[in-house]
């Protein structure tokens, strides 16, 4: 999807007309098939990745990757089942050129990568990528002993002049805008002459299972990581140096993707099961079971995988999403036809995604019928209304009548 065609493709979404019953495979997880993608090209030898996602964010990060020397063949895996990539890492050079569009993973895990290779890589994006906060990878890369040329914005588009190895060592960094600064660091950690310790010092740190993530996928492909879980100090995550194995990975599908599914089983009474679902696993999706329970749902791990079921009724929420932002859209929407008011809080980060996204999601909702207010660190919304807003007037009421169901 190019920038453009994403503000403007329109596409009609489906109406239930009785309670769906359904089984939907969902596509890889982005998140892992972005990190699988960084460790494999900086691995000592070739690895495959099964199932990766294939959508901007993924396609955007192999092409840089592939931009600065990195074989990746993208085909069927060795047994003959799904697609998979194969990735053939290769001695990093510049001078490249790397399109981040609006991903933050592409554009916060690749300057660290970009410092080791030979010669200049120049990174731009989308507009909005340029809004998007990269000061604690930048400011983190120089203290490290990078040399990066960014206008003195601290954000792209900008040049990290490569000059093959970089030293590495202690660095502190605030991450309280974005958890994907210290994974940035993490994932290339392994290969800095002396490894990196990422101290975190600010406000509280968000999406803190993604940061699991990330240190999860290093130590399975080899990496020696010691972390606040494992008997470390708070907020210090620490790589040493070592080579990485190239690892043949297998993609969890995306949990938070399937969220919109297991939506349609909760407001319609119906009943979704998800393949697949892993029994553990990083993902912060995973906490959608227990949140759509709270709200009014039932569901069952087994063989087949995640099976969810509701009543059609929704329950409100007062959640505190900070840990899982990525999964607050659906939940909004859902909360939206919820019987009792709701609450989300611990998001504010929100706002420097890929859009506001508590500002498109307040406007959008309320446009079709919602009351969502924002507030200072999330919004809140109002149970469902149980009748069109017909102020008592039969009048009106053969306007609500008319209204268009969506755009
Ligand atoms: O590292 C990752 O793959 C992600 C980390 C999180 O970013 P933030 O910490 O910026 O919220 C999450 O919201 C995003 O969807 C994916
Ligand atoms: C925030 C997201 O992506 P990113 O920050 O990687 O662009 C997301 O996918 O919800």
């Amino acid at each position: 999807m190019t920038e453009s065609t994403a503000h403007t493709d329109l596409w009609p979404a489906p109406v239930a007309t009785a309670a769906v019953d359904a089984t939907v495979t969902v596509p890889g997880s982005k998140s892992v098939t972005n990190r699988g993608l960084v460790l494999a090209a900086l691995a000592a030898e070739p690895g495959w990745l099964r199932r990766p996602l294939r959508s901007r964010d993924t396609v955007l990060m192999a092409d840089a990757l592939r931009a600065m020397g990195v074989g990746i063949e993208e085909g069927v895996g060795p047994d003959g089942t799904g697609e998979a990539w194969r990735v053939i890492p290769a001695r990093l050079h510049g001078p490249a050129s790397v399109d981040v569009g609006n991903a933050g993973t592409v554009m916060r895990f690749l300057p660290p990568v970009a410092t080791l290779a030979d010669g200049p890589v120049r990174f731009d994006g989308d507009p909005r990528s340029y809004e998007r906060p990269l000061h604690g990878v930048i400011d983190s890369l120089r203290a490290l002993g990078a040399r990066i040329e960014d206008n003195d914005r601290g954000a792209l588009p900008l040049t990290v002049h490569g000059a093959g190895a970089l030293d590495g060592g202690p660095v502190e960094i605030d991450a309280s805008s974005s958890s994907q600064f210290v994974s940035a660091l993490l994932l290339s950690g392994p290969r800095f002459n002396q490894g990196v310790e990422v101290r975190h010092v600010g406000a509280a740190l968000p999406s803190l299972p993604h940061i699991r993530m990330t240190v999860d996928m290093l130590r399975m492909a080899g990496a020696q990581v010691d972390t606040p879980e494992s008997g470390g100090e708070p907020d210090v995550w620490r790589v040493s140096p070592s080579a990485l194995l190239g690892r043949d990975l297998v993609v969890e599908p995306d949990l938070s993707n399937a969220a919109p599914f297991l939506a349609a089983a909760l407001v319609t009474g119906g009943r979704v099961t998800i393949p697949d679902w892993p029994e553990h696993t990083t993902q912060p999706g995973d906490a959608l079971r227990g949140i759509f329970t709270d709200m009014g749902g039932a569901c069952e791990l087994t063989d087949a995988g995640l099976t969810f079921t509701g009543t059609g009724r929704v329950t409100g929420i007062d959640a505190d999403l900070h840990e899982v932002g990525e999964l607050t859209p659906v939940i909004a929407a859902v909360a939206a036809l919820a019987d009792s008011e709701s609450v989300l809080r611990g998001i504010a980060h929100l706002r420097l995604h890929e859009t506001d996204r508590l500002a498109a999601l307040a406007k959008e909702i309320n446009e079709l019928g919602g009351d969502v207010t924002e507030t200072e660190d999330g919004c809140a919304s109002a149970a469902r209304r149980r009748r069109s807003p017909t102020y008592g007037d039969h009048r009106l009421a053969t306007a609500a009548a008319a209204r268009p169901r969506s755009r």
